[in-house]
């Protein structure tokens, strides 16, 4: 069945996932990727596809009302797959401001515009919110967070993402406007920007720089491979009930500082390096501002009602996930030094 989507941050860490899967997967889809190409926003990472026929990217901001009501009266979409967002918890400390403008305002201008181009007939369309696990706050040493866990967000990037939440229900509850949201556990995975704690320790390591590890290393994230996370949005999108929200988690719970060895003595490993020589790169640092503790996800509704769930171990994600950094470091030093940007900032203007 033939069917034209939207996604927002296409170019991002999930979202070149998802477009990727998309492309490859459905061919009779047409996908407009819709990207500002932001720090994290990379084209080179959907390199691969760019050729497509059924593929085709737009520079531009969420927030641009006119912009997207143009998109969609060229396309006339019939699901969004909303993945635009600012992501990085840290950034959000010094920036929270730049937090609301993108996620909060960001999202409630797309669903403004699919709203209104779809109040006439609402049938057959579909307005997905990709969300975090964050938004339920911080959980004590034991316990999971299901789709019934009340909101405690406590970062500004949590609380940016809950108010997005927030609005795509209310524009269910007023409009009847038909959507889904999930909510993520941390990915991992190839072409994740290295500010994150997985990417950065990866290209510390190769780099011989500190590892540095926020308090005591103590808080723990519960870990999903990338491309599970993008065939749960699959599995959700064409399966799961409008009006609903969906829990995605990788029931695989890790102490930072535990992943951190794990990714030492595999890097050890595949670089020919003596035994113990990663971990000596170990750093401990302040801690995060507000750091919260411990997430953990309960995805029994995924997996009893669209029988998802993930398809890979943790340490061959990790380790397929370190062999992909380690073969394409030209990726890693563009990103990090700034080619990249600057010659896309010729190619687009920006
Ligand atoms: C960057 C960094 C992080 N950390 C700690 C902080 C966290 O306890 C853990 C993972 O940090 P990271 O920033 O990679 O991810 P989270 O703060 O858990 O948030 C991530 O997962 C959720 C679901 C999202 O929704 C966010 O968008 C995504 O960024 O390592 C360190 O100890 N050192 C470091 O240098």
């Amino acid at each position: 069945m033939k069917k034209n989507i939207l996604i927002t941050g296409g170019a991002g860490f999930i979202g070149s996932h998802l477009t990727r899967l998309f492309i490859n997967k459905y061919p009779d889809y047409t996908i407009v990727n819709l990207d500002k190409l932001t720090y994290a926003g990379n084209l080179e990472n959907l390199k691969d596809i760019e050729d497509k026929p059924n593929y085709t990217f737009i520079k531009g901001d969420i927030e641009n009302m006119e912009l997207v009501k143009s998109l969609f009266i060229k396309y006339d979409f019939t699901g969004v797959l909303h993945c635009a967002a600012e992501s990085h918890v840290d950034r959000s400390i010094t920036d929270p401001l730049a937090f609301v403008k993108t996620n909060v305002l960001g999202t409630v201008s797309l669903l403004q515009v699919a709203k209104d181009a779809w109040k006439d007939n609402y049938e057959g369309k579909l307005f997905y919110h990709i969300s975090t696990d964050e938004v339920y706050g911080s959980l004590g040493e034991t316990g999971f967070f299901t789709e019934e866990t009340a909101y405690d967000p406590r970062s500004p990037y949590s609380a940016s993402k809950a108010s997005s939440d927030h609005f795509v229900s209310a524009y269910h509850h007023t409009y009847h406007l038909p959507v889904i949201i999930s909510n993520c556990s941390n990915n991992y995975g190839p072409y994740h920007f290295p500010e994150k704690l997985i990417p950065l320790c990866i290209h510390n390591i190769i780099n011989n720089k500190p590892l540095p590890i926020y308090g005591k290393g103590l808080n723990v994230r519960d870990w999903l491979f990338v491309e599970d996370h993008v065939r749960a949005i699959d599995t959700i999108f064409h399966n799961g009930k409008p009006g609903e929200t969906y829990n995605i988690g990788g029931h695989n719970e890790w102490k930072n500082i535990d992943i951190i060895k794990e990714l030492c003595r595999q890097m050890d490993e595949k670089l020919g390096r003596e035994k113990g020589t990663s971990e000596k790169l170990i750093t401990f640092v302040k801690d995060r501002a507000g750091h919260d503790l411990r997430y953990a996800i309960d995805a029994t509704k995924l997996k009893n009602e669209l029988g998802w769930q993930p398809s890979l171990q943790f340490e061959e994600g990790l380790s397929k996930t370190i062999d992909w950094y380690l073969n394409n470091t030209e990726w890693l030093n563009d990103v990090t030094s700034g080619a990249y940007r600057s010659y896309y900032e010729k190619q687009y203007g920006i």
